[in-house]
């Protein structure tokens, strides 16, 4: 596939056996210095590509608006913004009313088709496994070093306030795992519903101690749209228009989805 390139090692952990390879895209990446914002690269000027993970069940305007958000903060910090990946959860994650990863991965595609620089990596929702987020940034990032340019390109975790959180929930993560997100790539984290992120940095000493590698991201324009909301209303035959791009509607319409969760989840993609 033109413009896609495969899955190449891990930078620091052995991948689990049995990973399918799947490109990755890469036809979006390009210096987004050109565009506002951009006062002038950092010395090191720095190439960055972000990876958004989760669940896009379904995607909504406000996960496109974080890549724009996080694009605007590293512009305005001399990084070199190159763009940015979502990356829609493995089926077996098991999160209730999750619709199948085909279908996610579609939504993300038609949601991201009028962005210049986001895309869909659907390498950890077609694993035969579900797939810590700690290894889709090795894969992302060991796909985009050995392939993409002889410059090295970092890569940072995306998420909103509330993935932050729950780094340090007791056991849904694996704190050297945290840890070596932070360490290795770090976080950009868009704040969320009003929550003080600073302030749940400030009083979490894996958050403190690892308070360099976390870029928060302020939320100029509230925008609390989550997916959550989003079945709420398809479920009850409310409109979702303008909380959602309009491609993804027609797809949801045409593939009856989130009207009938257990048929939705049950039913083969196709
Ligand atoms: N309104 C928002 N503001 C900031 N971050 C958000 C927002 N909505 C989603 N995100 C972030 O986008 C990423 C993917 O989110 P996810 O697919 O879980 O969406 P969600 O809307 O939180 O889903 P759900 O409502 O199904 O839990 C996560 O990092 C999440 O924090
Ligand atoms: N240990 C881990 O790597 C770990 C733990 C919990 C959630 N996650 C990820 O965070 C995201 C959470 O998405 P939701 O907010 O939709 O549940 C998913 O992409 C999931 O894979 C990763």
């Amino acid at each position: 596939m033109e413009g896609c390139v495969g899955l190449v090692g891990s930078a620091h952990n052995e991948l689990p056996s049995g990973v399918l390879d799947v490109p990755l895209p890469l036809d979006k990446l390009s210096s987004q210095c050109g565009s506002q914002n951009c006062s002038r690269l950092n010395e090191q000027g720095t190439k960055i590509v972000v990876v958004s993970t989760g669940s896009f069940n379904p995607p909504t305007y406000m996960h496109l608006r974080m890549f724009e958000l996080a694009k605007d903060a590293l512009l305005s910090e001399g990084y070199d913004f190159l763009g940015g990946y979502m990356s829609p959860v493995n089926d077996s994650y098991g999160k209730q009313n999750l619709v199948l990863a085909e279908h996610r991965i579609e939504m993300c595609k038609v949601a991201s088709s009028t962005s210049s620089f986001i895309m869909v990596d659907p390498w950890e929702a077609r694993q035969p496994t579900y797939q810590r987020t700690l290894y889709v940034l090795d894969r992302v990032q060991d796909a985009l070093n050995n392939t993409f340019t002889s410059e090295k390109v970092k890569v940072m975790l995306l998420c909103g306030a509330d993935l932050l959180e729950s780094f340090i929930t007791p056991g849904v993560w694996i704190p050297e795992q945290v840890q070596a997100i932070f360490e290795i790539y770090g976080v950009i984290c868009i704040c969320r519903g009003g929550q003080d992120t600073r302030n749940v940095i400030f009083e979490n000493d894996l958050l403190y101690n690892n308070k360099k590698n976390i870029k928060v991201v302020d939320e100029q324009i509230a925008n609390d749209i989550s997916s959550t909301k989003v079945r709420r209303n398809l479920e009850r035959g409310l409109s979702v228009k303008y909380l959602i791009p309009d491609e993804v509607i027609k797809y949801i319409k045409e593939h009856y989805l989130y009207t009938h969760i257990k048929e939705c989840t049950n039913t083969k993609f196709g």
